[in-house]
């Protein structure tokens, strides 16, 4: 077993990884379908908005000229001579004195040149015609939303990269985009290994436990983007978690195993990567927890060794599985999103690594804060539950205090740009 294991820095972790991202293809997906998905292609305007000069208002389409004389004192009378609404266009050009009924939405009638909305106007039934009386001068122009005031054909309107959101959504269908262009989603195989694991099912039996990692990492390879395709989990036999190992690979476009990958008589893992013949891309990074995490390399696949520790397991995927998938994905914001904030409890205990701890984000009075939560051991599950960003503590520190300015990753939201980098170690 190889327990002299090298460290190396977080940052250079992630770019070793990151050495081996590639971008996915292209699928077109109904529109129904594009939630959260991220757009491979711009999208460009291929029309005005508006399309065409219309009413903002519900009111009068009327000729400017023929309102130049009207005044509170001497209002002048247009005969009504059609009603238009939303989607009809008018049949009648008004001539002098008179004036079209219309509803906002609707497209501007030819010979008028401005609306008059309902509240400035009486109406008037005489000798079976309908007048309306209006008593101010309009010029021409006035209240008409116009062809392309908010938008020209050929503007790009939101960039490749972008996830969609419901706004973003709002500009597919205005352009008639019934089917989207996104990243196609890859495929990542879960295997947990692990002879103490029982299914979710089972009841628990003395020196066993219930397997949690393959569900937070599948939902995390879900909540990143990529599709989670879980083989199950395996005893800690050699040939067995060999063979499945192999196989998997064939299926899937990156691999995760969780457990097994320390220096135990029974963490198989390293020894795997071994016999495969991949390329180990490093066994032990600078920082807690997750140390034990390993990343290797098989024909341009990535494997990669998370802890069994399910808050280990949790960090490695964040930090390094993360980061491939937003990259595949055609994001240009792949990693956690960094932020400065203030640490709300004291935390006493040394560093001689970069620790990420399991936190609660808020914000009070427009500052940020954060609050550990949880015991702090690699092994917890239960702060996982409790937490939305990671306080990240640097190494060879003796402690932090409340009121102490600290990083923290944020777990949730839109990702970053930076990679984090420790400033000491
Ligand atoms: N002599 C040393 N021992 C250990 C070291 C070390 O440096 N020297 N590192 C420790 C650290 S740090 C970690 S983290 C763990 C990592 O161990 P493995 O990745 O090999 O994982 P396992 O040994 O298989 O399991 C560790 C732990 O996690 C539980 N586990 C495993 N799988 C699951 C699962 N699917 N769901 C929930 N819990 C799981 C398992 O029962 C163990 O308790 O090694 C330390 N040892
Ligand atoms: O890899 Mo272990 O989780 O450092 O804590
Ligand atoms: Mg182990």
């Amino acid at each position: 077993m190889l327990t002299d294991r090298k460290p190396i820095k977080i940052h250079e972790a992630i770019e070793a990884v990151l050495e081996f991202a590639k971008e996915g293809e292209i699928e077109y997906i109904p529109i129904e379908e594009s939630d959260n998905r991220i757009l491979k292609a711009s999208i460009k305007a291929d029309h005005d908005i508006p399309p065409f000069d219309r009413s903002p208002l519900d009111g009068f389409a009327v000729r400017a000229e023929d309102t130049v004389s009207a005044s509170s004192a001497n209002p002048i009378e247009l005969e009504v001579i059609e009603t238009v609404g939303a989607g009809g266009l008018s049949n009648s050009i008004p001539q002098k004195g008179q004036a079209i009924r219309i509803m906002t939405g609707a497209k501007m009638p030819e010979g008028t040149d401005a609306i008059v909305m309902f509240e400035l106007t009486k109406e008037i039934e005489r000798n079976g015609k309908t007048f309306v009386s209006i008593s101010r001068k309009f010029n021409p122009g006035d209240n008409i939303s116009f062809q392309g005031e908010e938008t020209r054909s050929g503007d790009v309107l939101v960039e490749a990269g972008r996830q969609v959101e419901p706004g973003v959504k709002a500009l597919l269908a205005t352009f008639g985009y019934s089917k989207v262009p996104v990243a196609k989603k890859p495929t990542i195989g879960v295997y947990a290994t692990g002879t103490e694991l029982l299914d979710v099912h089972e009841e628990l039996k003395p020196g066993k436990i219930r397997n949690s990692n393959s569900y937070m990492i599948s939902s995390q390879i879900s909540k990143a983007g990529a599709i989670p395709k879980y083989f199950g989990k395996l005893v800690d036999d050699f040939d067995r978690c060999f063979e499945a190992v192999k196989n998997a690979l064939e299926e899937v476009d990156v691999l995760i195993t969780t457990g097994g990958v320390s220096v135990g008589d029974f963490d198989y893992l390293p020894a795997i990567y071994e016999k495969l013949g991949a390329n180990v891309l490093f066994n032990k990074v600078g920082m807690r927890p997750g140390s034990v995490t390993t990343v290797a390399e098989y024909n341009g696949k990535l494997l990669f060794g998370l802890s069994g520790n399910p808050s280990a397991c949790f960090v490695g995927f964040e930090l390094f599985v993360r980061p491939w998938v937003q990259i595949f994905l055609g994001s240009k914001k792949p990693h956690l999103q960094m932020v400065h904030g203030e640490l709300k409890s004291d935390f006493p205990k040394a560093n001689p690594f970069v620790r990420f701890i399991r936190s609660k984000m808020t914000i009070e009075s427009g500052k940020v804060f954060a609050e550990p939560v949880g015991l702090d051991k690699s092994g917890v599950v239960t702060s996982l539950a409790n937490s939305d960003a990671l306080v990240v503590l640097p190494g060879g520190t003796r402690g932090f205090q409340k009121g102490d300015t600290v990083t923290i990753l944020l777990l949730n939201g839109e990702g970053g740009t930076a990679i984090f980098k420790e400033k000491r170690s």
